[in-house]
């Protein structure tokens, strides 16, 4: 790729291939990428398109990783669900193609746990009273209704430049009605179980919490419809699948972006190797972009694109996966698919008592005994600095809480992501003021004054329609090639002085 810039690229006359350096091979990258190498965006355009992938890891995915237990079972550290899993969700119709199978899950089907309890006393004991959830259930249907109201008229100001955002929290506890004086005014076990309740949908959808999500613009999110699936080989089947035909170059750290001169850009690497390219696209995950984009880009990146970095969050997820001799959870209820138990009041305070969110059983999806234990928020980001010998004891110290007779684990495998150099956190979140306008503003293409848009971006943080999730970064790969060809297809017009070019916007369909 490196070279003396010779004849203009991208024409059919051109001299030399267009090259495309795409940075990160996540499913962004490796969707852009793939989508780059499909014959039909470029037909007429550019004689040969060259596209060539930086990984800074030894590995394929990004935060997409499948470990195998001893016994075979595939377990995802990273995404794990196929969300929406109908025929508008394109990771189901890839599904397909290579072969992975996807089991369905109900998260209906789950074990509720008391917070609080000793182990002398049976499981049983310490399951959640029905008819108390029904009417817990009842009080949040109610808060969810005020909620929305509230938050339809604050979005109209918004758009309007009036009012001012607020935490989901402080919203909530602002609330009341006439059957509902507010969630203070509950007595205390009522406002911990309420408050579990919200925590479901935040801290295990978003793993942030309602004090850090924003008020107006959370769940702004769109969804596919269709059932939430788990890989029963894992993710890694749909990645090799993506990877087919790909130069990637693994183990290559990108430590600049210099898109400093007119002609092309240059990417610097960690060995000092430099590579030129006429476009990139930079899939970098939100956390690295946060942490490093003063140093990364030259020259520096738009106001625009720093302050939608400054305002997106950066969530928190940590997975424990333990394989046992025995499901010994079934006993309690057969194919269960999570256990749930309620933090305590001093959990919700000093984040460092390690509660899990939830726990996941993959008996059903893949026939092992495997249980994996989800810690979010500043639980994870406190989990993610244990050493092993620290993290394990307290993670079975929870679940004896539950099962008080469990086995000892066979295995375990664990994930630091929120300490991970290259990912720096789980997945974005819309914290305080941040919609999903700034996910726009973050993907707006950069370049020098009066000169093509050389860096483009993608990944799940860029995707205002399906943030936080893997088909949203997959689209957003897809989209950010669209875009690279765009430019790349005016600025061969303006060099022919042509007004039209053969070209193939979308898969069969040429305009032209
Ligand atoms: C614990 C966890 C659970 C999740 N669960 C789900 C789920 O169940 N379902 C779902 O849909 N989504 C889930 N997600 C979110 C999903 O994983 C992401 O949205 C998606 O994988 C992001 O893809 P990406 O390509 O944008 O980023 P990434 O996968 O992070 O890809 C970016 C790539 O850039 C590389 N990189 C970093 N720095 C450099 C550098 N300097 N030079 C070169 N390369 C670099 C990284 O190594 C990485 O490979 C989960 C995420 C986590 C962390």
């Amino acid at each position: 790729m490196a070279g003396a810039m010779d004849a203009p690229a991208g024409t059919a006359e051109g001299s030399r291939p267009l090259r495309i350096a795409v940075i990160g091979a996540g499913i962004a990258g490796l969707s852009a990428a793939k989508r780059l190498k499909e014959r039909g965006l470029w037909r007429g355009l550019a004689s040969d398109v060259q596209v060539t992938l930086l990984e800074a890891r030894d590995r394929l995915g990004g935060r997409i990783r499948t470990e195998v237990f001893g016994d075979g079972a595939a377990v995802d550290l990273g995404a794990a669900w196929v969300h929406g899993a109908s025929k508008q969700n394109p990771l189901l119709q890839m599904s397909k193609a290579c072969g992975g199978k996807l089991v369905k899950t109900d998260w209906d089907n789950c074990i509720l746990f008391e917070a609080t309890g000793t182990t002398s006393e049976s499981p049983e004991a310490k399951r959640l009273d029905e008819a108390e959830l029904e009417e817990v259930e009842e009080l949040h249907t109610h808060l969810m209704k005020l909620f929305q109201a509230k938050q339809s008229a604050d979005r109209k100001a918004a758009k309007k430049g009036e009012g001012e955002d607020q935490s989901l929290m402080t919203s909530l506890r602002g609330l009341s009605s006439k059957r509902f004086k507010g969630m203070d005014h509950l007595d205390q076990r009522k406002r911990l179980l309420l408050l579990s309740q919200i925590a479901a949908e935040t801290d295990q959808d978003y793993a942030a919490t309602a004090n850090e999500l924003s008020s107006t613009w959370w769940d702004e999110d769109d969804e596919f419809p269709g059932d939430h699936c788990l890989w029963k080989d894992g993710y890694v089947s749909l990645i090799n699948y993506l990877a087919q035909g790909l130069d990637v170059r693994l183990g290559t750290p990108v430590v600049k972006i210099d898109f400093s001169v007119p002609s092309h850009l240059t990417l610097h690497l960690s060995g000092g190797e430099q590579i030129d390219a006429d476009y990139c696209i930079c899939t970098l995950p939100l956390g690295v972009l946060k942490h490093h984009h003063e140093s990364l880009f030259h020259p520096s990146l738009p106001d625009q694109n720093v302050d939608a970095l400054r305002r997106l969050g950066v969530a928190a997820m940590e997975k424990v996966a333990l394989r046992f001799e025995e499901s010994f959870w079934e006993q309690m209820a057969p194919n269960v698919h999570c256990i749930y138990r309620m933090p305590t009041q001093e959990a919700r305070r000093a984040p460092t008592a390690l509660e899990a969110s939830f726990c996941v059983s993959l008996k059903h999806v893949t026939g092992s005994n495997v249980l994996v234990v989800y810690y979010v928020t500043d639980t994870a980001r406190h989990m993610a600095t244990l050493e092993e010998e620290k993290l394990v004891p307290s993670t079975l110290a929870l679940l004896q809480s539950m099962f008080p007779d469990m086995p000892e684990p066979l295995e375990v495998k664990r994930t630091t992501w929120d300490q991970d150099p290259f990912t720096c956190g789980a997945y974005s979140f819309n914290a305080v003021s941040c919609s999903s306008q700034h996910r726009l503003h973050l993907r707006s293409p950069v370049g020098l004054e009066g000169c093509p848009k050389r860096v483009h971006f993608a990944g799940e943080a860029t995707s205002d329609r399906f943030p936080s999730t893997v088909h949203g970064a997959y689209l957003e790969g897809r989209r950010a090639a669209q875009e690279v060809a765009d430019t790349a297809r005016h600025e061969a017009q303006k060099r022919c002085g042509r007004k039209h070019i053969g070209y193939a916007f979308e898969e069969g369909i040429l305009l032209e």
